[in-house]
């Protein structure tokens, strides 16, 4: 089969490391702007970064509308960080006028882990992979609540916030809490680049 084309949302957050693992893995990664660009995506990606920026920004490119109807039509999405607060259908301690795009039935809380821990790194137990992963944390959301079709992906495992929910997938739509772009393992990328590859 030939190399799925992967979006980044482009318009805020850190893109390019995104845009780098996918090369990397074999397919063809783009930058997304706008609808046009949206139409070519097999798969896309939602990246962190800052996620009422985001919700703005996507509306102010006429993104928002065309992004939420190709999730709704089953394309492939993964969000990371602020990604996954985009994808949330229910948000606790966003701003007063911030939407999702939805997708996934859970609700997170934003900045979940407070002020003084609010950026921080662990090794976490990861679905079926045989070693665990390393998961950076930028003042991060946790997954507060999940409906029946969601499935644990990762829990946090010490300290006080253990058993928060920090990664989700509900069919053809993934989110992470942290960073899997950064630190160079690309492994949760990979599980994406073949959920892509089996619906396209
Ligand atoms: N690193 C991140 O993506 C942080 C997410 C950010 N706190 C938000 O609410 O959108």
């Amino acid at each position: 089969m030939s190399s799925p084309t992967i979006g980044v949302f482009a318009l805020q957050g850190d893109v390019r490391e995104h845009l780098h693992t996918l090369t990397n893995l074999g397919t063809i990664a783009i930058p997304v702007r706008r609808e046009t660009e949206l139409a070519r995506c097999d798969g896309f990606i939602i990246p962190g970064g800052e996620s009422t920026t985001m919700y703005k920004l996507a509306r102010t490119f006429e993104l928002f509308e065309p992004l939420r109807q190709r999730i709704r039509e089953g394309m492939p999405t993964f969000g990371t960080c602020a990604g996954m607060i985009m994808l949330a259908d229910h948000v606790i301690d966003g701003t007063k006028d911030q939407e999702t795009l939805g997708g996934l039935d859970i609700t997170v809380r934003r900045n979940a882990f407070g002020r003084q821990v609010d950026s921080f790194e662990g090794d976490l137990d990861f679905a079926d992979f045989p070693d665990k992963v390393h998961a950076i944390f930028i003042r991060a959301p946790w997954v507060e609540q999940v409906g029946p079709g969601v499935e644990v992906l990762a829990q946090i495992d010490d300290g006080p916030a253990t058993g928060r929910i920090v990664a989700v997938r509900e069919g053809h739509v993934m989110a992470t809490s942290f960073h899997p772009e950064v630190g160079g393992d690309d492994r949760i990328h990979r599980q994406f680049v073949d959920l892509v590859s089996t619906k396209s």
